[in-house]
């Protein structure tokens, strides 16, 4: 039997170009987007390049726990397996690029660390969404718990393994997260407060769910040009991009960070659909480099992630998903007696 792939994020950029690449395995794909249109348009593409795959798509908002809800309601109709949930859909809202900090950067050395991580040189201004919680924390880290939690029954199935595969960041920042502010309300870096936690979330959820056959691993795909980074400069045509491209390919002489490509970002997520679980290490993330010669590869690198900080994260996410599961029982409970009422 093919083995079944979900993967958010997946009609366009380091999602997409993944989806390419574990066609060419045979697995079955299941493409959790939240734009019908932009999902249909990508799986089109996907199925020109490989007419006889079997590839679906989910509507799922990662930003709305009640988009979420349904769509694994869905899946679990539609599949009755999950061997790998891709958690790869991702926002950075409003980037600011801090043209002082860079030239700082230049000056003092740091520049090529700055370019490979984006640390110190762009900061964020985030949303509240309708749901009421901080849009990047909503969208990269709590959608996708709730999601792994709502298809825990499909991933830990008896005697199988599963894999959960996270796309985090080298922009993940312990000092830009805090356990007393886990949705990064107060700050201006909830991109990294996001990729922090999902990489102290994997490393907790390695504890809890090693033994039902479930491993979690995160990766980093580089610096990749796709919507995400072509938003740090919004008014400048796409073309821009291109021309930096002989800049970029200098660069990357300088730091094997800069990917660039998706199908070369997508490297890492690729890699460890490839590998027995049980052999990897909780405490590295597995990064997508390539070489001054454009020649790619995955290697794994130590987070900066304790246990004690991830299980208090970890506690903290299960008791916001029962809130806010009690929410939605009490909405619906209204919901009823107005109906009743109304006859
Ligand atoms: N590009 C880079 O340099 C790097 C990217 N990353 C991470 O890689 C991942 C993929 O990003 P990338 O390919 O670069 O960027 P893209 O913008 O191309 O892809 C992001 C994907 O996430 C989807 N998405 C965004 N918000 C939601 C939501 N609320 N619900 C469901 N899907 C959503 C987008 O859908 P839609 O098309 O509808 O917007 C899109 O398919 C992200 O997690 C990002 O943080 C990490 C390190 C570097
Ligand atoms: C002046 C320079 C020649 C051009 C500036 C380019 C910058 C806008 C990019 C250089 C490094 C990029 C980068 C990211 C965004 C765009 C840059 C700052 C990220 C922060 C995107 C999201 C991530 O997760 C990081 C890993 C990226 C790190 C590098």
């Amino acid at each position: 039997m093919a083995k079944v792939v979900l993967v958010t994020g997946a009609n366009s950029g380091v999602g997409l170009a993944l989806c390419e690449r574990l066609l060419d395995e045979g697995v079955h794909l299941c493409m959790g987007c939240r734009n019908m249109q932009r999902a249909e348009t990508a799986r089109s593409a996907l199925l020109r390049s490989h007419p006889s795959a079997q590839v679906d798509v989910l509507q799922v908002d990662t930003s709305s726990t009640i988009s979420v809800l349904r769509a694994a309601q869905e899946f679990k109709l539609r599949y009755h397996r999950l061997d790998y949930l891709y958690l790869n859909a991702g926002i950075m809202p409003n980037p600011q690029f801090d043209v002082k900090a860079f030239f700082r950067g230049l000056l003092t050395g740091q520049v090529i660390e700055m370019l490979a991580t984006g640390v110190g040189i762009l900061t964020q201004k985030d949303n509240v969404t309708p749901d009421g919680f901080q849009e990047v924390f909503a969208t990269n880290l709590f959608g996708h718990f709730l999601l792994f939690r709502e298809l825990e029954s499909l991933l830990c199935g008896s005697g199988q393994t599963s894999q959960l595969i996270w796309t985090s960041s080298s922009n993940a920042q312990r000092s830009a997260f805090s356990l007393d502010d886990i949705q990064h309300r107060a700050g201006s870096q909830p991109y990294s407060s996001s990729k922090y936690a999902s990489d102290l979330l994997s490393l907790a959820l390695n504890t809890h769910y090693n033994q039902q056959g479930l491993y979690s691993s995160v990766t980093c795909p580089g610096f990749v040009m796709t919507n995400l980074t072509y938003r740090v400069f919004p008014s400048i045509p796409a073309f821009f991009w291109t021309l930096l491209m002989p800049v970029f390919w200098l660069i990357r002489m300088f730091t094997n960070t800069f990917t660039l490509t998706p199908h070369y970002g997508a490297e890492a997520l690729f890699y460890l659909f490839k590998q027995k679980p049980e052999a990897l290490d909780p405490y590295s993330k597995y990064h997508s480099l390539t070489s001054g010669l454009g020649y790619t590869y995955s290697e794994a690198r130590k987070m900066d992630v304790d246990l004690k900080t991830s299980e208090a994260l970890y506690e903290k996410l299960l008791q916001l998903e029962s809130e806010e599961k009690r929410k939605l029982q009490d909405q619906q409970k209204t919901f009823d007696v107005r109906k009743q009422r109304s006859g």
